[in-house]
């Protein structure tokens, strides 16, 4: 018999400043704090739906149709931490079957294991009835997962315990503070990736000889002035801050032994010609982010968004607007038909263009997890497995 059911979705969010080493591997605490966005989820998101049930023989898992092992030791961590603080559901002996599907490719560098695992903790929290803070216990399932949990901007404290329950997220600020603040993807390759952040920040950690002064140091004063850039929305800081960031992450993982490359040469195309694009126009009207592969995360103000995105076109041309381009389709007329004023013109007209991107995703910063409807069910009650 179904004792309850949940269904929940939950964000991806995209680190400006990087975590990226540390201090205990088994409850995932890290050597410095980080700051995100979260991305909105009509564009990008996790549903996952958790039905608990006398009748199952077994707790099961299943990601984008596909039978996971639930034995893992990082699903069974946050299992154990969410049913440890349970206050619902336990005077009765049941299993869960756990159904999750990502509406964009999984563990591409697209921050699958950040909305992932946010969103089983978030729903197993509803079913068990887990009050208080859930983030610490996201974080033992990936540590940018904390993140996730809440919408607009949100920082994920180191902390100083042993335990980690002050190693938690915390909202800097809601996703209406600055709803101007859009995300475009450039996704170069949505293949899983070689050095997985698990063990690349391992070896970095171990022996990288950048990563002392940027913990200690570097990411200490960026995270105070970021935060107060978000504060002012004051966007010339912030991009500053965040193409640092993204730099130096790339550097620590180059001067790691032996080194980790993330980015390919059509990466460093793009950071070339964001950085030629911003010197052009006077001022930083987009800013540059990649995480542990080659994808761009470029965020800008809404009203840079046709100029960049025209820029983008012209450089990676695609086949079909239509496909290669998924964002809100009215922006795509007056994308073709951009005039770049005359100080941009030679930027605008390359003299080789690529096809070298599978295609652009076009988002804005939103809220975090969401409690969905029965109707939205991942799973069939009467059989207890997903629906197909
Ligand atoms: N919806 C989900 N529910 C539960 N676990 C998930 C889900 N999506 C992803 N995961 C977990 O996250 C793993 C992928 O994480 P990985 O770090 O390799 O990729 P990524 O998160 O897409 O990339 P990155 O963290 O570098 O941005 C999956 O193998 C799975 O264990
Ligand atoms: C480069 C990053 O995206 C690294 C993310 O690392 P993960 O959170 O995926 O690592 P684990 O805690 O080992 O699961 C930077 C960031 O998101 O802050």
């Amino acid at each position: 018999m179904v004792l309850a059911s949940v269904t929940c979705s939950a964000p991806v969010n995209i680190a400006v400043i990087k975590y990226w080493g540390k201090r205990d591997e088994k409850l995932i605490l890290p050597l410095n704090s980080s700051l995100s966005g979260t991305l909105h989820q009509d564009d990008l998101k996790t549903t996952t739906t958790i039905v608990a049930s006398e009748s199952f023989t077994e707790d099961a898992l299943w990601l984008n149709g596909k039978k996971e092992d639930i034995n893992a030791v990082r699903y069974q961590n946050v299992l154990n931490a969410i049913r440890s603080r349970a206050t619902k559901l336990t005077d009765k002996k049941h299993f869960v079957h756990i159904a999750s599907i990502n509406n964009f490719p999984t563990a591409a560098g697209l921050a699958s294991s950040a909305s992932g695992y946010c969103c089983l903790v978030f729903t197993l929290a509803q079913l068990y009835g887990v009050d208080g803070d859930i983030s610490a216990i996201a974080r033992m399932g990936s540590g940018s997962a904390c993140r996730s949990m809440f919408g607009g901007f949100v920082k994920w404290e180191m902390g100083q315990k042993e335990d980690g329950s002050d190693s938690v997220a915390i909202q800097v600020q809601p996703e209406q503070h600055w709803p101007e603040m859009n995300i475009i993807v450039l996704v170069v390759n949505d293949k899983k990736k070689e050095t997985s952040s698990t063990d690349g920040m391992q070896k970095s950690a171990a022996t990288s000889v950048m990563m002392k002064e940027r913990c200690a140091v570097t990411v200490p004063q960026r995270m105070k002035d970021i935060e107060e850039a978000i504060k002012n929305k004051d966007f010339e800081t912030f991009g500053d801050i965040t193409m640092k960031d993204s730099d130096d992450f790339h550097e620590v993982c180059a001067t790691t032994t032996p080194p980790i490359y993330y980015l390919n040469d059509t990466s460093r195309y793009i950071i070339n010609l964001i950085n030629r694009y911003n010197k052009a126009s006077g001022s930083i009207k987009c800013a540059y982010t990649f995480d542990a592969g080659p994808n761009a995360c470029v965020y800008l103000p809404k009203d840079n968004v046709v100029e960049v995105l025209s820029l983008f076109l012209k450089h990676f041309p695609g086949q079909d607007i239509s496909t290669y381009y998924r964002g809100p389709k009215e922006n795509i007329a007056a994308i073709e038909s951009y005039q770049p004023p005359k100080n941009l013109q030679s930027l605008f007209s390359p003299e080789t263009t690529f096809d070298s991107l599978k295609y652009i995703l076009h988002t804005r910063v939103g809220p975090g997890p969401i409690v969905l409807n029965e109707s939205d069910s991942l799973i069939d009650n009467t059989t207890g497995l997903p629906k197909l």
